[in-house]
Order: C-alpha cells, then structure tokens, then sequence
C-alpha cells in the first residue's frame, strides 16, 4: 500500500512491533511524545535538547517509549521515540527510529519499575533547580489547595519533594531515586516527583496527562515557595 498521508507513513514504517505491544499503540506514542513535549517546550521546561519523556508500553517484560536522545524537544515528530528495557538499554529486535535512547532512559525505566507509573516526564524548569539549590534534604510544602492536585492534603499535612544529587550514572541517580522515594500506603498518597539538584524535576503518574499534571502543579507549588521564602 502506498502511505497516502503522514499518519499511513509512520504506521506503516513500524512493522517490527514486538509481541503485545501493536502498531497503533507505537503510532499513539510516539504522536503523544510529540505533542507533548512540544507543549513543555512552550512553557520554557524543556529549552534546546533538554527534558525527556516515557510512556509505558508493556509491564512483563518492562517497555517503554522514551524520546530519542539529543533532539529538540519542541520539534519532535512522531518517530523521534525508541523502545527500551527495564535498564533504559534498547529494547533488542524493534523497529522504529535509529535514535539513540535518551541519556535518561535508565532513570524513566526505574521509575516506571518502582512507582507503576504509565509515563514519566522530566524536565529542566528553572523553579525546579533553584528549589533544590535552597533546600537540598527535600522541599517541605503545606496548607496550599494546589496540594490536592497531587494527591495530598490542602491542610496540616507536610509534603515533602525529595532532592537527590545530580549524577550522570542511571544507576547512581536510580538508586538515590529509590532510596528516597516513599512508597504510598492507604494513609498516605505517594509524592509523584523528585527533583535533581543542579538538573530539573522528574514527575510521573498513571497516565501522561496526569503526569503533565503533576510536573505542572509542583512547578507552581516549588515557584509559590521560592517567592514566600
Ligand atoms: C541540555 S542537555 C541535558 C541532557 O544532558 C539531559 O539532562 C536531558 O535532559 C536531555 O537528554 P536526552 O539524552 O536528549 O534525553
Ligand atoms: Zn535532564
């Protein structure tokens, strides 16, 4: 069949989906990293090649899609994702773009591990940076109505972001990552982030709109915090 628009192409071009992960789950990913990332990079977050995104794919074995590495992440099209494995390493016999996985892919794939999360979003918001920078042990918010949107009580109750240090081995930063990260019990939700000092902020959820949602409301609550302080 000759491709006739844009879409037909791109489904076309992923003949090689692996085993339980269809051609039109690879073509909605890879349209939503796009978009998505285009709208990050419109707020700022995700200026030159900075940021990175992962939806999951599949459970057992771990998938996800994650944006190729080095790309602008307010130009991405469709295909500018790769597969990669429970380690963030490519996923061994797919197809799809000849990108490199994002630098980060090992920390998204943790995460996914670790939290269930559907998607991952990281980005370098500068609130993110500087709040990390003044408070390096975790940033404590409380008796703020944005806190609902995360999970959390919008009165007497104190949410803490973790901060770990920034590192360039995904193992290194996973494993700060999992020590810090308090694993929700039915008293107490989940904090869905984490913030690297000196780097930006990872944020996740069950899905991307609401791990958008979370990277937007603790933005806004990191920002209310550095203008009160
Ligand atoms: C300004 S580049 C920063 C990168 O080193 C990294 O932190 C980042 O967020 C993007 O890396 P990438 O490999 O493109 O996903
Ligand atoms: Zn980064």
């Amino acid at each position: 069949m000759t491709p006739t628009t844009f879409q037909d192409e791109f489904v076309i071009e992923h003949q090689f989906a692996p085993d339980g992960i269809t051609d039109a789950t690879l073509t909605q990913s890879g349209a939503l990293l796009a978009s998505e990332a285009a709208r990050f990079a419109s707020l700022g977050w995700m200026r030159g090649t900075s940021g990175n995104l992962s939806v999951t794919l599949q459970r057992d074995p771990l998938r996800l899609a994650v944006t190729g590495s080095g790309l602008d992440k307010g130009e991405l099209n469709p295909l500018d994702f790769v597969i990669v494995d429970a380690d963030g390493d490519l996923a061994p016999g797919i197809g799809g773009s000849d990108h490199r996985p994002s630098a980060e892919a090992g920390l998204h794939a943790r995460i996914a591990r670790v939290t269930g999360a559907g998607a991952v979003v990281h980005v370098h918001a500068l609130a993110a940076v500087v709040a990390a920078e003044h408070w390096p042990t975790g940033v404590e918010l409380r008796d703020l109505e944005m806190l609902k949107g995360i999970g959390h009580a919008a009165h007497d109750e104190t949410v803490v972001i973790p901060v770990i240090p920034n590192d360039q081995d995904m193992v290194v930063l996973g494993d700060a990552f999992e020590a810090a990260y308090v694993r929700p019990t039915a008293e107490n939700a989940q904090v869905p982030a984490i913030l690297v000092g000196r780097h930006g902020m990872y944020a996740w959820g069950a899905d991307m709109n609401q791990a958008r949602w979370h990277a937007e409301l603790i933005e806004w609550l990191l920002r209310f915090k550095l203008e009160t302080r």
